[in-house]
C-alpha cells in the first residue's frame, strides 16, 4: 500500500477532526512498525510521544519522526498533554498497568496481545473499563488481534456467518513460525501464539471455548532445549464445535497460518498465499498458493494497517472498532487453561465469567 492510498474506514472519521495524537509504548518490533504506519500509511493520527526502557531505541524511532518526542517512562508518556489515544506495545508483562493507567485518564487504548499475562488482571481491565464506559458511554480498550482485520480471514467469517457452508462443524487450524527468540517456553508458545487462534476460533464462530486439551507429539530437532514443539490443541466450543490447532514455532521454513472451516454443506480453507480457497460439491475448482511468506509482519501487514487505521478512526468518535477488553479476557482464559492443560496433560475445561 501506498502512503496516498486511503486506508477503507478513513473517510468515516471525517476530514475537519483535529489529528489524534497518539503515544506509543514500546518501539521493539511491533511498536516501531506502529510508528511507521501511523506516520505513513494510516490518516486521521500522528505519533507525538514514543517511550521505551530502551532509551536510544526510542531517541532513534522519534529521530523519524517529525514532532515526536521521547517521554522515557511510560505512565508520563500516558500522562502527557500531547496525548489523545496509546498504543501498547511493550512486552505483555507491563500492559495491565499501562492499560489500566489508560483507563483512569479516560484514553483510548490499542494494547498488542495480550491484554494482560492472566486472566484475573484481564478481568480487572474488563471491570475498569466497565466502569468507565457507565459514567461516559464510550469503550476505551482495544485489543491487537490482527487477524480479524485480515481480508482472508474477514472473508471467511463472512462466508461462515452467512451460512455458505452450512452449520459450522470443525475448524483445523495450521499455525507455524520459522523460529521464535531464545527464551521462548512451551507456556509462552500458548499464550503468544496459540492466542491468535484461540481468537480466530472464538471470533469465526461466535461462540465460547469451554475446554482445551494439549496434546504434545515427538519434538522437532529444531526445537530450543525444553520447548515442545509442535503442539497440537484441541479446543471445544460451548456450541459443541472442534477446533485443532496445529502450532509449530521452529519449522526452519516459513510463516504458514492456515485456517479451514469444516461446515455440513463445504469447507474453506485460507492461509495458501493464494486467497481464499474453497471446495464443494458442484462446479468449481481450488487454487494453489506458491508463494513462501517469511513472518507475521508480511502475511499480516495489510490486517495491522487497517487494524489500526479502523481503530483510530473510532478513538476519533469516541469508541473502539475491533476486539475489545472482553475479547482479551476470554483468550486469556482460554489459554490459561491450555496452560494448565500443558501441565497436567489432561482435558481442561475453561473458567470463566459470564459476560
Ligand atoms: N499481533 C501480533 O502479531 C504480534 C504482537 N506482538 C506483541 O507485541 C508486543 C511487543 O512485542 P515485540 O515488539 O515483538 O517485542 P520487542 O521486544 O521487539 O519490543 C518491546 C519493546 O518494549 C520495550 N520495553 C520494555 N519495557 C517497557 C516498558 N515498561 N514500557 C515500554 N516499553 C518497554 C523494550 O525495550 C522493547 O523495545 C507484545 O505484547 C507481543 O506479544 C508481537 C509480535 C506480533
Ligand atoms: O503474535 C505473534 C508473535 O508474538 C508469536 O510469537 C507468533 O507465533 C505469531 O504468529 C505472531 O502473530
Amino acid at each position: 500500500m501506498t502512503a496516498a492510498e486511503v486506508l477503507p474506514a478513513a473517510a468515516a472519521a471525517g476530514p475537519d477532526t483535529a489529528d489524534l495524537r497518539v503515544a506509543v509504548l514500546g518501539v521493539g518490533l511491533m511498536g516501531a512498525d506502529h510508528v511507521a504506519r501511523l506516520s505513513r500509511r494510516v490518516s486521521g493520527a500522528r505519533v507525538t510521544v514514543v517511550s521505551d526502557a530502551a532509551t536510544d531505541r526510542a531517541d532513534q524511532v522519534a529521530a523519524e519522526v517529525p514532532g515526536c518526542r521521547v517521554v522515557p517512562d511510560p505512565l508520563a508518556a500516558i500522562a502527557d498533554p500531547e496525548v489523545d489515544a496509546v498504543v501498547v506495545a511493550s512486552p505483555g508483562r507491563f500492559h495491565e498497568e499501562q492499560v489500566l493507567a489508560c483507563i483512569e485518564r479516560g484514553t483510548p487504548v490499542l494494547c498488542e496481545k495480550p491484554l494482560t499475562m492472566d486472566a484475573d488482571s484481564s478481568l480487572a481491565v474488563v471491570r475498569a473499563e466497565d466502569a468507565h464506559t457507565a459514567r461516559t458511554g464510550r469503550r476505551l480498550v482495544q485489543v491487537g488481534f490482527m487477524r480479524r482485520f485480515d481480508p482472508e480471514y474477514a472473508a471467511l467469517r463472512e462466508l461462515v456467518a452467512s451460512g455458505g457452508l452450512g452449520e459450522p462443524l470443525l475448524v483445523h487450524c495450521a499455525h507455524r513460525n520459522p523460529a521464535v527468540p531464545a527464551g521462548v517456553t512451551t507456556e509462552s508458545v500458548v499464550n503468544d501464539s496459540v492466542v491468535h487462534e484461540v481468537d480466530v476460533a472464538r471470533f469465526l464462530l461466535g461462540e465460547e471455548i469451554a475446554a482445551v486439551t494439549v496434546l504434545r507429539p515427538r519434538s522437532t530437532r529444531r526445537a530450543a532445549e525444553g520447548l515442545s514443539d509442535p503442539l497440537v490443541v484441541l479446543l471445544e466450543t460451548t456450541g459443541g464445535r472442534l477446533v485443532d490447532v496445529e502450532c509449530f514455532v521452529s519449522t526452519g521454513l516459513a510463516y504458514e497460518v492456515r485456517t479451514e472451516v469444516v461446515g455440513e454443506d463445504g469447507s474453506a480453507l485460507i492461509g495458501l498465499d493464494a486467497g481464499l480457497v474453497r471446495q464443494q460439491a458442484g462446479p468449481g475448482g481450488a487454487v494453489r498458493g506458491t508463494a513462501v511468506t517469511p513472518g507475521f509482519r508480511e502475511r499480516f501487514g495489510r490486517a495491522y494497517d487497517v487494524e489500526v487505521q479502523r481503530w483510530v478512526d473510532a478513538a476519533r468518535r469516541g469508541g473502539i472498532d475491533g476486539p475489545g477488553a472482553w475479547d482479551g479476557y476470554a483468550a486469556q482464559a482460554v489459554c490459561a487453561a491450555g496452560v494448565e492443560a500443558l501441565r497436567t496433560g489432561r482435558r481442561t475445561e475453561v473458567r470463566m465469567e459470564e459476560r
